[in-house]
């Protein structure tokens, strides 16, 4: 690869390529198979045909050599995914098989270099590979194979992620990589992808925390060999731009966007170099690949910062968007955790000894910034609820707020209200989910672990969980304190209100970090309702939310 022309690389080798690329052992299996489709396959090169009668598509071809991520959200799986997504053929050489989830890595199994080098020897003598990509490369000897092929089976370009520690903090390769990594891999690279902490490493420990700094580092990692330089910006301190700095030993790009406010960051390294080895293998030029790699991973960030997948600190990314967009069914489904923020639910006592219909006391708490409703009235009649249900959620719809009903499905389905909260003792959650079928929210009071757990495996949308302090509201209802929420968080796969004797007092307190990530909200009743101005009660707890609950606040990691 030293000293590959990447401007001839990108005009020269597209119209040239094969076909369809296979062995001649191969070819004589295709024939058993198929044997009408002999003529077809007219003309065999060495290793390679070509159709005399058919006009085949050329597919692109990336081989990720990479550690697999058993939480898919990195490693291998990213780079089989970013490749699928952009329309590359991926083939994958496994280094490692790594336990990991997005709370981080529990264990590293590494596979011999041997085998490293039979895996690549199976790709490359038949699938055969325009770029390959090189991530978690844990062992000098695995490093010295994957060269020895290189240089006997070179491929048009090699990007080389220099995959040192995983965004999670834990480290998937040690400094005694380093040299090996220094000396013989990236001499032969066209592009090498550090982070910040990565180029820190490899030029000598010095710190990179600037653009500056970028600069230097990337003009010192360019002296190694490779052609150009990415240091990525993604740990770059501050809230502002996201910046990777680009050096191909005559030209600086400093290639700026927007940040993503997401906690589903896990892969995007790997993410990036895989999409840029996709578009290299497509024939662009390096500097527009890279481009298009990075809007990719822009889209692919934006599209997947509202998923809750996993409880630890980094989620992954939906590097499949375009073909199945969860984001969109969670908005079909209506339901979406943000909204669990100030959960208010109404109280028919209440309201009248306050004189108000519940009606007005939804506008009220949605005027002062309820970001969800619940109707729970345990005494009216039948008809009296239905009426006060339809009312309140014609005032709810007009500020495209959902309404939940309280244990009565037969008034939520009458008049089609967003969705039911339910107790343990209430409708069964599977039998309600049924009833209501997949797109309505559904809402569960657990106080224990397992039945989040099960609440989660019957179709329920999020859980109560209570209460937190002793309550007037609800008789007999046992105060699980802190401590059980937090337990309930833990062990709940989907997201979490509070409930139980919750204040402008105490909010705080709730929902101060660190914080279980599926924490969201708390749910509140005579907070809100017992009281003379429901707006200004309402308006006084969302600003003690706003204060704790940042948006991008950290959260605590599961293990
Ligand atoms: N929150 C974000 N918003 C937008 N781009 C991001 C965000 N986080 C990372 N990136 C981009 O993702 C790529 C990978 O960045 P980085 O986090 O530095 O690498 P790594 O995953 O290897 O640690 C870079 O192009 C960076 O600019
Ligand atoms: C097997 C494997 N390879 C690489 C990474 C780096 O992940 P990131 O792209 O978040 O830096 C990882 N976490 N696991
Ligand atoms: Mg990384």
């Amino acid at each position: 690869m030293q000293g590959a022309n990447l401007v001839g690389f990108n005009t020269n080798f597209l119209p040239t390529f094969p076909i369809l690329k296979t062995t001649p052992h191969l070819f004589c299996h295709l024939k058993q198979a198929y044997p009408t489709a002999s003529s077809t396959f007219a003309s065999m090169g060495n290793d390679e045909f070509t159709t005399t009668t058919t006009t085949t598509v050329r597919v692109p071809r990336v081989l990720t050599v990479a550690g697999s991520d058993s939480g898919a959200g990195a490693g291998i799986q990213a780079d089989m995914k970013a490749c699928a997504a952009l329309g590359v053929y991926c083939t994958t050489v496994i280094t490692a098989v790594t336990a990991q989830n997005t709370a981080g890595v529990q264990g590293i199994h590494t596979v011999p270099a041997d085998f490293v080098e039979k895996q690549m020897l199976s790709v490359l003598t038949d699938i055969g590979a325009d770029v390959v990509k090189t991530g978690m490369l844990p062992t000098v000897d695995i490093i010295r194979s994957i060269c020895d092929v290189l240089k006997t089976y070179p491929v048009k370009a090699l990007v080389v992620d220099p995959v040192l520690v995983a965004t999670s903090g834990d480290e998937l390769a040690g400094p005694a990589v380093l040299d090996v990594l220094r000396e013989e891999l990236l001499p032969m690279a066209d592009l090498v992808t550090p982070n910040l902490p990565e180029a820190s490493a490899l030029i000598g420990g010095e710190n990179v925390v600037n653009i500056s700094d970028m600069r230097e580092a990337a003009q010192a990692i360019h002296a190694l060999g490779p052609r150009n330089v990415l240091v990525k910006g993604g740990h770059l301190p501050g809230t502002g731009g996201m910046v990777d700095v680009l050096y191909d030993g005559v030209d600086w790009h400093e290639l700026s966007g927007s940040r993503v406010e997401t906690h589903n960051t896990h892969g995007t390294g790997c993410t990036l170099a895989s999409a840029i080895a996709a578009e290299l293998a497509k024939g662009h030029p390096m500097l527009p690949a890279i481009l298009a790699a990075k809007q990719y991973l822009a889209d692919t960030l934006q599209q997947s910062a509202g998923l809750n997948i996993g409880r630890g600190a980094q989620g992954p990314l939906n590097h499949l968007y375009k073909l199945s967009n969860w984001g969109k069914t969670s908005t079909e489904r209506q339901f979406k955790p943000e909204a669990l923020l100030l959960y208010a639910v109404t109280d028919a006592a209440m309201n009248k000894r306050w004189g108000r219909s519940t009606a007005d006391a939804v506008r009220g708490a949605i005027e002062g910034g309820a970001t969800i409703i619940q109707i729970r009235e345990k005494e009216a009649e039948t008809g009296e609820f239905l009426r006060e249900a339809e009312a309140s959620l014609k005032v709810a719809r007009h500020y495209g707020i959902p309404l939940l009903i309280n244990d009565r499905i037969d008034i939520a389905m009458a008049c089609d209200a967003d969705g039911i909260h339910l107790g343990q003792s209430d409708l069964p959650v599977a039998q309600a989910r049924a009833l209501l079928g997949p797109e309505k929210i559904i809402g569960v009071s657990c106080k224990t672990p397992e039945q989040a757990e099960k609440a989660w495996k019957d179709g329920a949308d999020y859980i109560g969980s209570g209460g937190v302090y002793p309550t007037t509201t609800k008789k007999d209802n046992k105060t699980i304190g802190l401590d059980g929420l937090r337990e309930v968080c833990y062990g709940s796969p989907i997201p979490v209100v509070a409930i139980g004797g919750i204040s402008t007092s105490n909010a705080g307190q709730v929902m101060q970090e660190p914080r279980p990530q599926n924490l969201k909200g708390v749910a509140v009743v005579s907070a809100l309702f017992n009281q003379a101005d429901v707006v200004a009660s309402t308006q006084a707890l969302r600003s003690v939310l706003a204060r704790t609950v940042k948006k991008s606040s950290p959260v605590v990691p599961l293990l």
